[in-house]
Parts: structure tokens; sequence; C-alpha cells
């Protein structure tokens, strides 16, 4: 099992103790899975792809990675342990004068010494690796624009084309067709997709296109209030799951943040490659 996560809790620093962002999370993915998250907005969904990704410490419950628990890790061997994790968030956090070459190539840092990647950030090292890979976006002729000139859809194929030069094992992308027109959002995902099949990497992917991800996914994770609500096989969710998912709460929140109703549904059981 490449991820498990049991009874994790989660909550933001700086936000109250009590509001937790995952509420004893159980799941379980292994190597190669393709997974959809799905959930209205504040549900939990970048907390949780934060949390696999290391960026955020549970507050409880036993997270394990690759069969490690990564927060009784060193900070080195954690630090590894991200190298082989790639968290592409909703907007990648591009430096704006940064060319889009070196952007992209920044996902070959975890593999270059720091003399390479010095050298690289005054002559691009690989530009040939990274117009290939944004080629696979058709963002090709960006390849030497700067950052800050690009729409927000092409800088979030950019965010993607890094992921695919990294030669990460776990793809964390959330949110990853948010700026892009109904083709590109279609493009992009088979992109990922077959990338993560090829080299069969796991993608954990938060979408906000329900119908993309039923129609895209074979496993869907829906998340509610920081819990989840179902977790399961694409021919198992049904439309009301996915309204009673989505299903707007008119309770006033609780003073500790605990939300006053989940509508929580059966979960099946979820598939298993
Ligand atoms: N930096 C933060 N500090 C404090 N609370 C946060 C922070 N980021 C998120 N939260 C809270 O954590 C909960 C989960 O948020 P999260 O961003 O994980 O949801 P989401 O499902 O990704 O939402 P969206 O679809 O809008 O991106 C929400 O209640 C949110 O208000």
């Amino acid at each position: 099992m490449t991820i498990q996560l049991h009874n994790i809790s989660v909550h933001h620093s700086g936000a109250a103790r009590s509001a937790l962002a995952l509420r004893e999370l159980n799941l379980s993915i292994t190597q190669g899975e393709q997974v959809a998250l799905i959930g209205p907005s504040g549900a939990g969904k970048t907390s949780l792809l934060h949390t696999l990704a290391c960026a955020l410490k549970p507050e409880s419950g036993k997270l394990s990675i690759f069969g490690e628990d990564p927060w009784q890790l060193s900070s080195s061997a954690r630090h590894a342990m991200r190298a082989r994790l790639f968290l592409a968030p909703q907007t990648p956090p591009l430096p704006p004068r940064q060319r889009v070459v070196n952007a992209v190539l920044a996902g070959l840092l975890p593999q270059w010494s720091i003399w390479q990647a010095m050298r690289s950030l005054v002559r691009p090292i690989a530009p040939d690796v990274a117009y290939e890979a944004l080629a696979r976006f058709k963002l090709q002729d960006k390849l030497y624009a700067r950052v800050d000139h690009l729409s927000g859809g092409e800088r979030q194929r950019c965010g993607m084309a890094r992921a695919l030069v990294s030669n990460a094992e776990v793809f964390l992308v959330d949110e990853p067709l948010s700026a892009l027109d109904p083709t590109l959002a279609l493009q992009t995902l088979a992109v990922l997709q077959q990338e993560a099949g090829k080299r069969q990497a796991t993608l954990i992917c938060s979408l906000h296109q329900v119908e993309l991800a039923r129609a895209n996914f074979t496993r869907i994770v829906g998340l509610r209030d920081g819990r989840i609500v179902f977790d399961a096989a694409q021919q198992d969710v049904s439309d009301a799951m996915i309204e009673a998912l989505y299903r707007n709460s008119d309770k006033m929140p609780t003073p500790d943040g605990e939300p006053s109703e989940v509508a929580l549904i059966p979960t099946p059981v979820p598939p298993r490659c």
C-alpha cells in the first residue's frame, strides 16, 4: 500500500485548534491507482493533498507513505520522501520573472546537484526535456516566455509540465483544470492520466468538474466538512450521492467549528487495482 491514513485529523496552523480541516480520515491507496477527490468548496481536498505531500502535519492518527510515517523520519529522510511525491498546487508557485523553461526544469531539481541547479538557472541544462513536456500540453511555443506573461491556464499547464519532468511516484494534483477551457481540460487530464499510467505512478487529483471525474477516474472519493462521505468505484457513484455531497447546508456552524450536520452516505467497498 503506497498511502494509508488511519483516523487522520488535520488543522491548519493559525486556525482554531478545534477547526479541523480533516476529521478522522481513513483511506488506503495502492501504487498506480488513479483517484479523483471531489466535494464542495472547503471540503478538505487541498488539505488532504497537502497532508499526503507531507506539507501539513496531522494532529492525530496514523499516516503511512511508502510504508513509513513521514513525521517519524528525520527531516532529511522526509525531504527525500517528498522528492518521490509531486504536489501540483491549484496556483503553481512560479516566480513571476522566471522563464517557462526554468519553471518546468524545476521538476528535475530533486535529481540535480546544487551546481547543476545553479548552472541551469544561467543556461537551462535540458531545454529539450522542458520542450517535450510543454508540447504535451500544447505550450511548447512558450518555452522561453516569462512566467508572468502567461495566462492562468497556461501557468497551470506549465505546472503540469513540471510534474511530467519530475520522476515522482505519486502525483498530487489540486484542481488542475480550473483555468482551462473544456477542450484543454480534457486533453490535460488525458496527458496526466497517460503519464501516471505509463510510469505506474499514483495519481490523486482534486476536481470540481464532477462529470469529468466520474467519466475518467475508476475511483472517486467524496469529501465534505473534512470527512470522507463516500469512497467508491466510478460505477457505484450515483447522482443521488453527488447531489447529497454538494447539497447546500443552511445550518448555522457551531462555535467549535464542528459542522452541525453532514449527510453521510454508506461507503461502498473501494475498488482495488
Ligand atoms: N491556510 C489555512 N488556514 C486556516 N484554515 C484553512 C487554511 N486553508 C484551508 N483552511 C480551512 O480548511 C478547510 C478545508 O479547506 P481546503 O482548502 O482543504 O478545502 P477544499 O476542498 O480544497 O476547497 P476548495 O474546493 O475551495 O479549494 C476549510 O474549512 C478551510 O477554511
